[in-house]
């Protein structure tokens, strides 16, 4: 039969995963772009093209304080950060490099870690 509710340990193990993807995520050679939130200010065009900006510090903080109801809303997260790099970077710029490098990683990893 199918579980009605999550129980506490499903929720907990999969913070733990949440912690550990981010953890490595940060710690890649390709995360350089992303572990800050974009200076929109000193960055023309981004604040007007990017409606939700998003970067591992500020999903770190969410994570910490508990703002991501599951997996999916951290998952989520997680690709806006390279929706965002895609949308305002040449594919072929270091930064639009980096950003592909980064979700192909990304997606390897969490399908082995959770599926
Ligand atoms: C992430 C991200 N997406 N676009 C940028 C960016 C920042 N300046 N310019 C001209 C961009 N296209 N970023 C932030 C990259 C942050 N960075 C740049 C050098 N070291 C970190």
């Amino acid at each position: 039969p199918a579980r009605k509710s999550k129980t506490s340990k499903d929720s907990s193990s999969e913070l733990a995963v949440c912690h550990m993807l981010l953890a490595e995520l940060e710690a890649h050679r390709c995360a350089w772009p992303f572990l800050t939130p974009v200076n929109h200010k000193a960055v023309p065009g981004y604040k007007k093209v990017i409606k939700r900006p998003m970067d591992f510090s500020t999903i770190k903080e969410k994570l910490t304080s508990n703002h991501y109801l599951n997996l999916e809303t951290f998952i989520a997260d997680i690709n806006l950060v390279f929706d965002n790099c895609k949308k305002f970077n040449e594919d072929q710029s270091e930064i639009g490099k980096a950003g592909y490098n980064m979700k192909r990683f990304f997606n390897k990893r969490w399908t082995e870690l959770l599926q």
